[in-house]
């Protein structure tokens, strides 16, 4: 699967207004995909609404599915996040075993791409709606890693750190114990230097709200991504 060979990401928040022009230079800028998702106020028309000035452009482009609702057909992915660390199973399995429920007749389930989530900034969004367990040592998080990877076989673990620049050392170990899950790290980047030092360490990078806040500098970020060799 290309997402497994993906070094930079994109993640647009259909919840979040973006203007022609800079969505255009978005998916111009050479990342790997765009990736459509957040926590909170996203609906099926801002989702089509994404989807469909995307395809104007060759970039790939994948749902991370937060609210049922908001599905629609014509993305390349489907990106499924559990919350491991979550204290509610809701945001670990029951939503899902209720979408499965409903859809599991009609799923591609090859379009499907399970997400484990450690979401280790508390102050973020996605740590409050989905009551996360942030205060976690290195070893928790190897441990959430090894559940993922060699239990729950997920191909992706994806270090959380939303709106904050995280700790390179937890990522840095986390990576030490995967062998075939991906390690995604998002969160807080701002300049080329934070993404190539993320990028020295995980297998993917995600850059999230820069873009709404300081384009230039969110372009930045890919050319930065893509001179660290791997
Ligand atoms: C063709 C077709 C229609 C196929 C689809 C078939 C189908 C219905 C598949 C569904 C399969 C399935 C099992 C779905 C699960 C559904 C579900 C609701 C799961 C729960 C997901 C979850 C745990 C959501 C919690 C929130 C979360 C992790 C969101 C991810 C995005 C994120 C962390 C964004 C960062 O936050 P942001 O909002 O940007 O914060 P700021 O605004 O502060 O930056
Ligand atoms: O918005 P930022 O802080 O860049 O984080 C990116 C992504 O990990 C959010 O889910
Ligand atoms: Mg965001």
């Amino acid at each position: 699967m290309d997402y497994k060979n993906w070094r930079h990401v994109f993640k647009i928040d259909p919840a979040k207004t973006i203007s022609d022009e800079a969505l255009e230079k978005v998916c111009e800028s050479g990342t790997d995909v765009i990736l459509v998702g957040g926590t909170d106020g996203v609906n099926l028309d801002n989702v089509i609404d994404i989807l469909v000035r995307v395809r104007r452009y060759t970039v790939p482009i994948a749902l991370e599915i937060s609210n049922i609702d908001s599905v629609t057909a014509g993305f390349d992915y489907y990106f499924i996040p559990s919350v491991l660390n979550s204290t509610e199973t809701k945001w670990v399995k029951d939503l899902h075993h209720q979408a499965i429920k409903e859809y599991g007749d009609v799923m591609v389930w090859d379009e499907l791409v399970a997400e484990g989530y450690c979401v280790l900034n508390p102050d973020c969004k996605v740590a409050q709606a989905t009551n996360a367990d942030t205060n976690l040592t290195k070893d928790d998080v190897i441990a959430y890693a090894r559940l993922a990877e060699n239990y729950f076989k997920m191909p992706i673990f994806y270090i959380e750190y939303s709106g904050a620049y995280g700790d390179k050392e937890m990522v840095a170990s986390v990576k030490e114990v995967l062998n075939d899950t991906k390690l995604f790290y998002g969160g807080g980047i701002t300049t080329a230097d934070q993404a190539a030092e993320m990028a020295r360490i995980a297998d993917t990078v995600v850059v999230g709200n820069i873009i709404y806040d300081d384009l230039r500098q969110a372009l930045k970020t890919v050319e930065a991504v893509k001179s660290v060799p791997i």
